[in-house]
């Protein structure tokens, strides 16, 4: 974007998505080249596109829809280099953003609730507790989309409850795995018409949460993932990467980062999603704090003829320590946005000659940067992966040697 004088140019945008005036002032739903009048109207300029969905402004799900590819690009690649930047780090090969096609996200979680006559189901509102009613959604696969008016009209009859609820939308091998929070079926009627509901619509399980716990109504089959050609026992609320092509472009950066290492460590594994990308000839390590996360794991593990080594571990409360680091040729991390301050202290005094750090957070990700490079590391190459496409969100694969 072309430096300039003019105070009123929006000149860039900021990580929290508004754009910022030449001069310093923030503007929320603009773009790069756009320009404020004297009235303080928004003038749009060449990157200004129009967004394709009817509830842009008003729903929280998306707020950069008004950005053209290349200052879309720009701003996530700007995202990851600023935080660096800030850390006093630079990486030796920055590849450009991939960024994830419209209605490719296979996760969703919404919220749904009576106002009055109203019921209404959708994403929170931009900055607010309000529900988006959804009409639209450019995210979101059209399978879990098309399940939204049926599911409305459902729920609409089922609750007389006030207070929201939460769904979790997530499509897994057999179709829609749905968990509805904060609501409690009363009585056999309600709960054969939750399984007929689930029936009708092909559901692959339908589960409901009234504070004590998933419950499954409704699961014909075994549900699960297929991560790299395994099928992952799916647990409620399991992580999964958010779409199918940003999860491809993150492993190829992982085996890249990876390499010909044998003996690799997976730190805060999940259900495996880059533990079963590795070669077989590898021997895998995998720790991971939730319980059923690596139980299914290391259940599917133990099905494959994999040497693939399980650990149900805390790695905030104990870190592998550097003697247990030593003995890996690589390690890869991927920790929730909090970071892996403990774990990454080890790490920087370690010998290990290969490290993969995944991140879904610049902030926590340079910080944690830092301490590798001042310990010696050096940052080789980062991938900027944007796979909650319209939003501010970008996560990060990255390389360091030693
Ligand atoms: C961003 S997810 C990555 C999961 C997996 N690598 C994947 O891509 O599917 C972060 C994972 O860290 C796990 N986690 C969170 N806190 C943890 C802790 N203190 N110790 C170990 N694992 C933890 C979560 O359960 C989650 O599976």
């Amino acid at each position: 974007m072309t430096e300039t004088a003019d105070p009123d140019l929006i000149i860039r945008v900021a990580a929290k998505g508004d754009g910022v005036t030449a001069d310093g002032r923030h503007v929320a739903f603009s773009a790069p080249l756009d320009r404020l009048n004297d009235e303080g109207g928004l003038i749009k300029g060449p990157h200004h596109v129009d967004p394709p969905c009817q509830h842009f402004q008003s729903c929280g799900g998306c707020s950069l829809q008004q950005l053209d590819t290349e200052s879309y690009t720009q701003f996530l690649t700007d995202r990851v280099a600023y935080a660096l930047e800030g850390q006093g780090l630079l990486a030796e090969l920055m590849h450009p953003p991939r960024i994830s096609q419209p209605k490719t996200r296979i996760r969703a979680s919404l919220r749904a609730a009576k106002l009055g006559d109203q019921f209404k189901l959708g994403f929170s509102g931009a900055g607010s507790h309000r529900i988006v009613d959804l009409k639209q959604c450019e995210i979101m696969v059209p399978e879990m989309f098309d399940l939204l008016a049926p599911l409305r009209k459902f729920l609409k009859n089922a609750s007389r409850r006030k207070h929201d609820m939460n769904i979790e939308m997530t499509l897994v091998d057999q179709g829609i795995d749905l968990l509805i929070s904060n609501y409690e079926p009363e009585g056999l009627e309600q709960r054969e018409a939750l399984s007929d509901f689930a029936k009708a619509n092909g559901l692959a399980r339908l589960s409901v949460d009234g504070g004590y716990g998933p419950e499954t109504q409704w699961e014909p089959e075994p549900v699960t993932v297929t991560l790299s050609g395994t099928a992952v026992n799916f647990p409620h609320s399991g992580f999964l990467q958010p779409t199918h092509d940003g999860q491809k472009v993150l492993i190829a950066a992982m085996l890249e980062a990876v390499g010909d290492a044998k003996l690799v460590a997976d730190l805060f594994a999940g259900l495996g999603t880059f533990t079963f990308a590795l070669s077989a000839d590898k021997k895998v390590y995998a720790a991971e704090g939730a319980r059923d996360a690596i139980g299914s794991l290391k259940l599917a593990a133990n099905h494959s003829s994999r040497q693939i080594f399980c650990e149900h571990r805390d790695l905030f409360r104990r870190p592998l320590s550097v003697e247990e680091l030593n003995r890996f040729d690589a390690v890869i991390l991927d920790p929730p946005r909090a970071g892996a301050r403990e774990q990454i202290l080890q790490l920087a005094q370690s010998n290990v000659p290969k490290i993969c750090y995944i991140s879904c957070n610049p902030a926590s990700f340079a910080r944690d940067a830092k301490q590798l490079c001042e310990a010696g590391y050096k940052l080789e190459q980062v991938w900027p992966v944007g796979q909650f496409l319209w939003s501010t969100h970008v996560e990060i694969v990255s390389s360091f040697t030693r």
